[in-house]
């Protein structure tokens, strides 16, 4: 009767908040819609305007995506009756003192519904969880925090059922937010200090993800005036992964984000080619810095027999290989990059050909006369400082002069660094030898065609801090960015008016690519806009590869080599960062197994290490399965603690793929399953289930998926089924670490198919 009563009631509440919600809409809409009418007037009129649109574009997007779970909490405090009623964004009266209606979960004032305990209330006498099913009050779960309670339960969960209610769900494939069940150990970091570095290490299914998504958003909340500026970056492995996470934000009402892989992170490349991990391996060295390095350094040519230069088709000058040396440790001693420092190696080598020109026809007078020969030789000629101008002027007009310029000291761009080095072998053993084996200088040779990888990502960065840009290509390069960038926002603009919301993901294909609406619409708005284009922030940072973030995010970060540290380090001068990962899960050769390892060069041991230690997606009876596994791996690292059991152990069964096929067909959930295959089973598993999404692109949406270990790293479905676990061990150097991970991906049941007994795993 009093639940019925207390439904009743939340029911008006909320049926008064979605009013209030409808109203603000209409508000921002109409706002949006007559600024967007406008045209006309002087720059900073329009200028204004742009930034208008910004800003009702934004808030039309942020009030579409509250609609699901606008109001999930409402805390009552002891003594004077004060209710306060929790929920994705802030709401105020319209009438009135502009009463709080709603407060935002990211707010002070939403804290205890996360913290609150029956020992320590925070004066919160009881916190009600409000489940909802669109508009509709669903069911009300209670907690009364009463000192009698304190220390019951066995993992101190906050909103219990809803929690749990949350983690039995059927997955989408898809991430949902969290932000009606966070629990206090993840509050507390979501919640830390913008400053300095966090690491959080914690096992599979600890809310490691879930955690950094909602730290983002409290972040840009909390500090909306410094992080909109500089934008806050995220991380993650690869594109599938920003997928699966990609609605996240957008449902926590946050879109000034900038979501990348490592591949996405120089401007202009796409890099997504496939390379043995072998070879990713050795290009994530640190000591690949000094390659590159030394490779810039050998661009900056010293011949080895002087050099003839014809000037004009008659006088001979010869550029003397001491000549260049001397001239290039000149300019090698100013500092300047490679790029920015060839206006000084030309002065110097103009210099010196000038004097020898000078001296040529100085003490052949004939040399340079148009009658020739007729009149006898006079005296030499000496020339002033003005003559020797002039003769320097015209030398840089000289088609052969330019050349030989060009040989010696090439203006040259980070990817013909990269790609040079990799098409030969000669280039290659110039810059690494000493640093790198004449073995694994070869495994670094590769045809030309076919772009770049991930791991040549941090190389073409690299390459690109010791180059320098030529202002005038930056700048072509960033008017280009914008133009797309117009297109881009005009249709996001048309997009969020129509009622559709746009995520900042990366695209890694066409930019232009444009999804919606009638193209002509968009090109139209962008042509307007043409001038005083609004950027917002996180399109700047993606074009700017020397953009500084206010803050950096980086999920699954064990993975990183010590090349990518140093681009995101160079990207994070502040060093407000969030590290999240598991050293257990580490897969690419290339990655760490400890995080004073990977810091240490930037951070000395200056970061705050925390701990996730619950395991909210994987059950009991698999965590108990994959526990030896993890003691393979470290046996330092605590298992973590599985929050809830299903009753259901691992099953087995031994047999060939065909097995594996009469198992996926005879899998009778009505959720997602994981089929998790050695990479070397990849096409072979694919093919023998043709009905599967499979892959690096897969859809995850799709009821069954056949991925490789790789490709399902953080990554959850409602069942798994692991295909011949010893050689997902024998595999690869860090084959346990994988297993571990293909294990845990299962929220309910796990499955074993192999073609023997299972010598990695306990019976
Ligand atoms: N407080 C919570 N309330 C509800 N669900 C949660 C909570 N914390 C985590 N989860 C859920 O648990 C699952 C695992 O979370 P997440 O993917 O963030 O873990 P992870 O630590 O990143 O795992 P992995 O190391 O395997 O990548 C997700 O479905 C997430 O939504």
């Amino acid at each position: 009767m009093e639940q019925k009563s207390s439904l009743g009631e939340e029911q008006a509440y909320l049926d008064a908040l979605y009013r209030r919600l409808d109203g603000m809409r209409a508000e921002a809409a109409a706002r949006l819609a007559e600024k967007m009418r406008e045209s006309g007037g002087t720059p900073q009129e329009r200028s204004q305007r742009d930034s208008a649109v910004t800003m009702y574009t934004d808030q039309v997007a942020v009030l579409g995506a509250v609609e699901n779970g606008l109001c999930f909490g409402r805390l009552d405090f002891a003594g004077e009756a004060e209710r306060r009623y929790i929920g994705r964004i802030g709401v105020f009266d319209d009438r009135g003192d502009y009463e709080p209606l709603l407060v935002d979960w990211r707010a002070p004032a939403a804290r205890p519904f996360y913290l609150a305990t029956a020992a320590a209330p925070l004066g919160v006498v009881r916190r009600r969880h409000i489940r909802t099913a669109g508009r509709t009050v669903a069911a009300l779960d209670d907690e009364v925090l009463d000192l009698d309670d304190a220390g019951a339960g066995a993992h101190d969960l906050t909103g219990e059922a809803t929690l749990l209610a949350a983690l039995d769900a059927r997955r989408t494939g898809r991430m949902r937010d969290i932000v009606e069940t966070i629990q206090a150990e993840q509050d507390r970091i979501i919640r830390a200090d913008l400053s300095g570095t966090l690491v959080v290490q914690g096992g599979p299914g600890t809310g490691k993800t879930a955690v950094a998504l909602h730290r983002a958003a409290y972040l840009l909340y909390t500090y909306r005036q410094q992080l909109s500026k500089q934008v806050v970056l995220i991380l993650g492995p690869n594109p599938t992964f920003l997928g699966y996470i990609g609605q996240v934000l957008p449902s926590l009402a946050e879109t000034g984000v900038l979501l990348r892989t490592l591949g996405g992170m120089f401007p202009g490349v796409n890099a997504r080619r496939a390379e043995p991990d072998e070879v990713a391996e050795i290009k994530g060295r640190a000591v690949m810095a000094d390659v590159i390095a030394a490779a810039v350094a050998d661009r900056q040519r010293v011949p080895d027999e002087p050099i003839e230069i014809n000037i004009e088709g008659e006088t001979q000058l010869l550029l003397q290989p001491a000549t260049v040396r001397a001239a290039r440790d000149q300019v090698r001693r100013t500092g300047k990059l490679h790029n920015l420092a060839r206006p000084d190696f030309d002065t110097e080598i103009i210099h010196a050909l000038s004097l020898q020109l000078a001296e040529k026809i100085g003490t052949d007078p004939y040399a340079n006369d148009a009658l020739g020969g007729e009149d006898a030789p006079g005296d030499p000629i000496i020339f002033d400082e003005a003559d020797l101008a002039q003769i320097r002027r015209e030398l840089r007009r000289e088609p052969e002069v330019l050349a030989v310029l060009d040989w010696l000291w090439p203006v040259l761009t980070p990817q013909q660094i990269v790609a040079g080095l990799y098409a030969s072998l000669t280039r290659m053993t110039a810059a690494a030898s000493g640093l790198l084996t004449l073995a694994e200088q070869e495994a670094l040779l590769r045809e030309p065609k076919g772009g770049f990888s991930p791991a040549d990502v941090p190389l073409l960065d690299e390459a690109a801090e010791l180059l320098g840009e030529e202002e005038n290509t930056r700048r072509e390069r960033v008017a280009e960015l914008e133009r797309l960038f117009q297109l881009e926002y005009a249709q996001g603009a048309i997009d969020i008016a129509l009622g559709s919301r746009s995520v900042d993901l990366e695209d890694e294909d066409d930019p232009e690519l444009l999804m919606g609406t009638d193209l002509l619409d968009a090109s139209r708005m962008a042509e307007r806009q043409q001038f005083d284009a609004a950027l917002t922030a996180a399109q700047r940072a993606a074009a700017d590869r020397t953009w500084a973030f206010g803050h950096v995010i980086v999920d699954e970060a064990q993975e990183l080599s010590p090349m990518a540290w140093r681009l995101l380090m160079r990207r994070c001068p502040s060093r407000s960062m969030t590290v999240v990962g598991d050293v257990a899960q580490t897969g690419d050769l290339g990655g760490t197994s400890s995080w004073d390892d990977a810091l240490a060069p930037y951070l000395e041991r200056r970061y705050r290490l925390t701990e996730l230690t619950v395991s909210y997606r994987t059950p009991g009876e698999i965590m108990d399965l994959a526990a030896p596994v993890l003691a393979r791996v470290n046996p330092a690292l605590a298992v973590p603690r599985a929050v809830r059991h299903t009753g259901v152990r691992p099953w087995r069964l031994t047999g060939d793929l065909s097995m594996l096929v009469k198992a996926v067909s005879e899998w009778s959930g009505d959720g997602r399953l994981g089929v998790i295959v050695p990479a070397g089973l990849l096409g072979a598993a694919t093919a023998a289930l043709p009905e599967a999404a499979s892959g690096a692109r897969a859809d995850l949406t799709s009821p069954v998926v056949v991925l490789t270990v790789r490709q399902s790293k953080g990554l959850e479905f409602d069942a798994v089924i692991v295909y011949d676990p010893d050689r997902i061990v024998a595999e690869s150097p860090r084959g346990d670490g994988d297993l571990y991970v293909a294990l845990t991906r299962a929220t309910q049941t796990l499955g074993l198919v192999s073609p023997g007994p299972i010598a990695s795993l306990p019976d």
